[in-house]
């Protein structure tokens, strides 16, 4: 049986790479006759960069300033193999909100900024690339991009610098910079913000939307995406780019169509299968393309919680969750690697041998 290993990164227990290897691991030890396919996947945050380089390009490493200003070591990818070389960058790898070292709070929310992102830009750009694409989320800030537009030399010098490059806001979510569905009222929470921190994001953020509009000759602060990365995606959307789902730009440059067509069996997964999963994410846009193949499809995750009858409406096989074999969520998160390895072996083990799904829903 040929299976397709290709799942999203698990939180902050697991990349996807890491999260991939564990699968095959433990899948293999249980059907060591398959043949195994591992094709990590990612929706423009954490581990952008690592699920591309496993494909195609040259990492290149750059010192820049981190999320709230100490320097910190950003892979970015160079791909020269066409006529216009292309450079991707993770903007988690320069402002990422697990670089915050501790818990984010409301003077972390405020301060943090996205210098480093424009600092790899100018090496991007350097390097001779002529399209550039940012993969957007996991970050620590709420600064609409100003730190990164800054770090390009302010707002006419960016655009004259990027003149003539094509830009692409690879971003894991469609919000629009402002109000009650935007950026700070958010994310703006999960990244330290209070209340009354909510408010003043929003209130700096509403003063640069005028500049960036300024720079694109027209608001694009309601345009899909402007609130990625805390409103980065606002700042290269006025730099004249343009956004894309980041968990296509993935699936196209890693040619994840002909991975499922060639494929008997389709793993996915991530850290928590909830009713978010569905709604365009990697995996419900790996499990759409698997069931539109009629290719069965089984999800490993940290947690499950979406309702059995979800899960089935959804054409997938088996929701399987670590926190059932390790028997605690502790322990699930602890030693995430060895037991989704476990999981993986237990349910290839009682993978029937017409290569049926029993469809039973947790370990
Ligand atoms: N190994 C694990 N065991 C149990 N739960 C996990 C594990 N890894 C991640 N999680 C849960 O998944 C959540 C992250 O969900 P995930 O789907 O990966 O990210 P997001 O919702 O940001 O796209 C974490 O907050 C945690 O609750
Ligand atoms: O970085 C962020 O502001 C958010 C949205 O882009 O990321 P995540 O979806 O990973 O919470």
């Amino acid at each position: 049986m040929r299976v397709l290993i290709a799942p999203d990164s698990f939180g902050d227990t697991l990349s996807a790479v890491a999260a991939s290897a564990a699968i095959a691991r433990g899948w293999s030890a249980a059907r060591p006759g398959d043949d195994i396919r591992s094709a990590p996947q990612s929706d423009g945050g954490p581990g952008f960069v690592d699920v591309l380089a496993a494909r195609f390009g040259e990492v290149r490493t750059a010192t820049v300033s981190g999320p709230l200003g100490a320097a910190v070591t950003a892979s970015w990818l160079f791909d020269g193999r066409g006529s216009s070389p292309v450079a991707y960058i993770e903007c988690a790898q320069a402002c990422g909100l697990h670089q915050l070292g501790g818990r984010p709070t409301p003077r972390t929310a405020l301060a943090a900024d996205t210098t480093g992102v424009g600092q790899l830009v100018v090496e991007a750009l350097d390097a001779g690339a002529t399209r550039v694409v940012v993969g957007l989320g996991g970050s620590a800030t709420t600064d609409g991009g100003r730190g990164m537009v800054d770090a390009l030399g302010g707002p006419q010098e960016a655009i004259r610098r990027l003149a003539g490059v094509e830009v692409v806001a690879a971003s894991d979510v469609e919000n629009p910079l402002l109000g009650p569905v935007g950026a700070a009222a958010v994310f703006g929470p999960q990244k330290g913000a209070d209340p009354a921190t909510v408010d003043r994001l929003e209130e700096r953020m509403t003063q640069w939307a005028r500049v960036l509009a300024g720079m694109a000759g027209r608001d694009v602060s309601g345009d899909e995406g402007a609130g990625a990365a805390g409103g980065l995606g606002a700042a290269l959307l006025a730099l004249g780019g343009h956004r894309v789902s980041g968990a296509t730009v993935v699936a196209e440059a890693t040619d994840r169509a002909g991975d499922v067509g060639s494929a008997d069996l389709v793993i996915t997964g991530e850290g928590r299968f909830d009713s978010q999963t569905l709604r365009g994410k990697v995996v419900s846009a790996l499990t759409g393309a698997a069931a539109g193949a009629g290719i069965p499809t089984v999800v490993f995750a940290g947690q499950v919680t979406l309702p059995a009858a979800e899960i089935a409406a959804a054409g997938i096989a088996g929701a399987y969750a670590i926190v059932d074999i390790a028997g605690s969520v502790e322990v699930a998160m602890a030693d995430a690697d060895n037991q989704l390895a476990r999981l993986a072996r237990h349910v290839a083990d009682s993978w029937g041998a017409d290569d049926e799904s029993d469809g039973v829903r947790g370990a």
